[in-house]
């Protein structure tokens, strides 16, 4: 069985990054970090109190700090947020040190798993269309930068932390780690 290092989880908002992350992180026995609350423990506020006072592209700055230096430690599932992948540098560390894992949701599925909390770029009207413009934007990049990839509509973020970890132990890691 391969000695699995690093793996790193992308995808779009509500496509269960944080959730199934632990779960897998728990089934390759490795640390779980979720870069978003790694992101609210240093800063000590949370993401949309970030976006409200350093706007997006303080937020931006933070994640990618933290991004370069946390897929640097081993033995480490990291959960990121949607939009860390927009960072070419982050693409980069993402595909250069661990496997990376695209969590595939729909527009649809994003609304139904998004709608009870609050992500600043989903605030105001028409998050459908929002969500739509940006999957699409991203989307590429996602696949672009994916060893493995997983459809989430269909399944329990358990069933499908299983399905990975099968996927991620019958492959070998295709970086140095
Ligand atoms: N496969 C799934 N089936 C049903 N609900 C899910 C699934 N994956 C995640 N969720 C739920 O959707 C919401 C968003 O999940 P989360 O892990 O925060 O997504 P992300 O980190 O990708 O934005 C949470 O309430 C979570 O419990
Ligand atoms: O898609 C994005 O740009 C974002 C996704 C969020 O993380 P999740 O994907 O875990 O919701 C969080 O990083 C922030 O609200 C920005
Ligand atoms: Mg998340």
């Amino acid at each position: 069985m391969s000695r699995i290092d690093r793996v790193f989880l992308v995808g779009p908002m509500g496509a269960g990054k944080s959730t199934i992350g632990r779960r897998l992180a728990a089934r390759l026995a490795l640390s779980f970090v979720d870069l978003d609350a790694a992101i609210e423990a240093r800063t000590g506020v949370d993401i949309p109190r970030i976006f409200d006072i350093e706007g997006e592209a303080g937020f931006r700055r933070r994640e990618s700090e933290l991004l370069e230096t946390l897929t640097r430690q081993p033995r480490t599932l990291l959960a990121t947020g949607g939009g860390a992948v927009l960072d070419p540098a982050n693409q980069r560390c993402l595909r250069e040190r661990g496997q990376v894992v695209y969590l595939r949701a729909d527009v649809a599925t994003q609304i139904a798993r998004t709608r009870h909390s609050d992500r600043p770029l989903l605030r105001g009207d028409d998050p459908a269309g929002r969500l739509a413009a940006i999957l699409e934007a991203r989307a590429p990049i996602y696949e672009a930068i994916a060893d493995i990839s997983i459809d989430t509509r269909d399944g329990s973020p358990e069933r499908i932390a299983e399905q990975l970890a099968r996927r991620l132990q019958q492959t070998e890691p295709s970086h140095d780690g």
